[in-house]
């Protein structure tokens, strides 16, 4: 496991509950947070509630040494921090391993999905990647609450295995060949729920948002039948799910990040203010530039970009969205 937020921890406790025999090793960049980890058993900074029972030499901010040992990498840092995290890791390390993206955004400057960026950074075979996807806060994960994931992969083997590594009594599990459009609806809903936040904090209600959130899959359906045109049902749970559970729930950091936007905060403070990661914020300006290339119809993506980037009043903004909905 690469990366030490709650979704990290998260995956943990899945892969440790999960019966299968094996053994995870886990990089964080945080040395006092794995001091801590070692001594305690529980992440100090995220899910603190969680029991970690790996033992204490399977932890370690050594990433060449985590990555090393491992059969199965899973890449769980916000998006943002992907190139930084991996600055010590070669293609040549990757070689032979599967690689799983745990992350919903898209790398910086690159503009690429993970497993794009993979691909053609890291010379990893698209079949020997996967993306985990699915309606799934960290947060219920803690709570044991039931909550279904989506492991896609263009190998539905591996996706399948992969799968089997996850299920517990709380897990439940579908597999999908769309790593494209699994990836770049996860990205998107991230940028819808700062918009429902952003919706919710200047003081438009669920009459609204319901209109905000039926405008957004539609929205979502645009873009990925542009990027990669498959035959998709785009109200499966990774994509509709993953919406409706982002842009709904009290666990959401996008939509937390949007409504403190909304009531007037920066953009600086709000971050600030969070000790977690709005992915959107970063995806947004992405978006904005992948999609020159396409050309989507894309109003409630351009009007938070709009808020987040050039300073637009969020007032005025929606204003002007709720002329361009249905
Ligand atoms: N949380 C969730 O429920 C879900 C999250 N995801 C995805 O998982 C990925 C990881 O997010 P999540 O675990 O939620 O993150 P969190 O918001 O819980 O934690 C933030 C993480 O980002 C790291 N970080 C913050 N600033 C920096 C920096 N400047 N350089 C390097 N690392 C930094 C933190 O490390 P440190 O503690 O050392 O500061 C920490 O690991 C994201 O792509 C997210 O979209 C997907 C599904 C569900
Ligand atoms: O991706 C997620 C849930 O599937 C988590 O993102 P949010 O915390 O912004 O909802």
């Amino acid at each position: 496991m690469i990366g030490g937020g709650s979704w990290a921890t998260a995956i943990v406790k899945m892969l440790s509950d999960n019966t299968t025999a094996k053994e995870i090793f886990w990089w964080m960049r945080n040395a006092e947070a794995i001091t801590h980890l070692q001594k305690y058993k529980h992440n100090p900074n995220y899910l603190s509630s969680v029991e970690i029972r790996i033992p204490e030499s399977h932890i370690s901010s050594d990433i060449v040494a985590i990555v090393e040992q491992a059969q199965y990498v899973i890449l769980n840092v916000p998006a943002a921090f992907l190139k930084e995290t991996l600055k010590d890791v070669t293609p040549a390390m990757l070689k032979g391993k599967k690689i799983i993206s745990a992350i919903k955004g898209i790398v910086p400057d690159e503009n690429q999905i993970i497993g794009e960026f993979l691909n053609q950074k890291y010379e990893v075979p698209l079949e020997d990647i996967v993306v985990i996807s699915g309606p799934c806060h960290a947060e219920e994960v803690a709570l044991e609450k039931l909550s279904y994931l989506t492991i896609a992969s263009l190998n539905l083997e591996l996706a399948g295995t992969f799968a089997n590594l996850l299920s517990t009594r709380y897990i439940k599990t579908n597999v999908s060949d769309d790593i494209f459009g699994t990836e770049y609806a996860a990205v998107l809903k991230n940028i819808y729920a700062v918009a429902s936040g952003i919706c919710h904090g200047v003081g438009y209600g669920d009459n609204f948002q319901a209109v905000l959130i039926s405008n957004a899959i539609r929205e979502i359906k645009r873009f990925v039948d542009a990027v990669h045109p498959i035959s998709r049902d785009i109200k499966e749970s990774a994509y509709l799910g993953d919406l409706l559970v982002t842009a709904y729930s009290q666990f959401s950091r996008n939509r937390t990040f949007g409504n403190m936007v909304g009531k007037g905060y920066t953009v600086k403070s709000a971050q600030l203010e969070m000790n977690m990661v709005a992915e959107g914020y970063y995806a947004v300006k992405c978006m904005h530039h992948i999609n020159k290339k396409y050309k989507v119809d894309m109003p409630i993506s351009r009007a938070v970009y709009a808020i987040l980037y050039e300073k637009h009043s969020p007032h005025i903004e929606m204003r002007l969205l709720t002329e361009q909905l249905n």
